[in-house]
């Protein structure tokens, strides 16, 4: 039998603007898993650079603040939340000023290390499952998850749908900073633009929210079918034995 006690691990990488959040949070309501956005992580450490006197170019000291604070990440897909020391900062980190500074911590190989670590632990301690999103979970977060997913879509599509979501009122050259620069940057330290081994690729440009979402639950379902199979036929065998 399939070990039921284990986290069944849903991985979602890829570019700005893919739809990675709102598709993991669709995916996990949907099959009532937990939900884990490590973007929100790096965002909530930039916040907490930034609010400090800490020199932001300062690697050494940047991790070394981030270490020595204590950030909390809600997975309740219905309301993620994140708090850094104590604050609650879910909206906070949702200002352009974080967008456009988080790239310089989240290149900042010690605080990947630190909140790396933090993730994997939330991954280890969920139950029954849980769906993880960024950029690094299907290579090197949670490489082994039963279903990795590379989400991608067309960058006019991302920058359209950033413009949509932060209104008239931003410029392009500032939808442009937060999708495509951005994403220039971040993939100096994680591969999101193509597929490793074994990571299904789902481009989500011509598709609504609710038809993304409806493949990955398929392909969560497929696996766990599977899984079940597969553990039927171990336990055949070892009764035939
Ligand atoms: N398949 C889709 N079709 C149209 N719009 C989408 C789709 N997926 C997400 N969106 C919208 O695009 C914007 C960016 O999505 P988001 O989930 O924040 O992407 P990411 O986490 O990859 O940056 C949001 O306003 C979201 O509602
Ligand atoms: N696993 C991750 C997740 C996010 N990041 C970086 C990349 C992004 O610039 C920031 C913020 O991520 P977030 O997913 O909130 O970015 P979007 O605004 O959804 O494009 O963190 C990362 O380096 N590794």
């Amino acid at each position: 039998m399939p070990d039921t006690d284990e986290c069944f691990v849903v991985a979602v990488d890829g570019p700005s603007g893919s739809g990675k959040s709102s598709t993991s949070r669709g995916v996990a309501q949907r099959k009532g898993y937990a939900y884990l956005d490590t973007g929100a992580m790096y965002r909530a450490a930039t916040w907490l650079v930034l609010d400090s006197a800490v020199d932001s170019s300062d690697p050494a000291a940047v991790a070394a603040l981030v270490a020595r604070t204590e950030l909390r990440v809600g997975t309740d897909p219905a309301a993620p939340t994140v708090s850094v020391a104590g604050t609650d900062v879910t909206a906070a980190i949702r200002e352009p000023r974080i967008s456009a500074a988080v790239s310089t911590v989240a290149t900042n190989l010690e605080v990947r290390r630190l909140l790396i670590d933090q993730q994997r632990q939330i991954i280890a301690a969920a139950r029954p499952g849980i769906v993880v999103e960024g950029r690094d979970i299907t290579t090197v977060v949670a490489p082994d998850a039963q279903v990795r997913v590379l989400l991608v879509a067309d960058p006019q599509a991302r920058v359209a749908r950033r413009k949509n979501e932060l209104g008239e009122t931003v410029a392009d050259h500032e939808v442009h900073d937060q999708v495509i620069r951005r994403d220039r940057d971040d993939s100096t330290v994680a591969e999101f633009h193509d597929a490793a081994p074994g990571v299904r690729v789902v481009d989500s440009t011509e598709l609504s929210l609710d038809e993304v979402v409806d493949q990955i639950v398929g392909l969560i379902d497929d696996q766990a079918d599977r899984s079940v199979s597969a553990g039927r036929a171990a336990g055949v065998g070892q009764s035939r034995t």
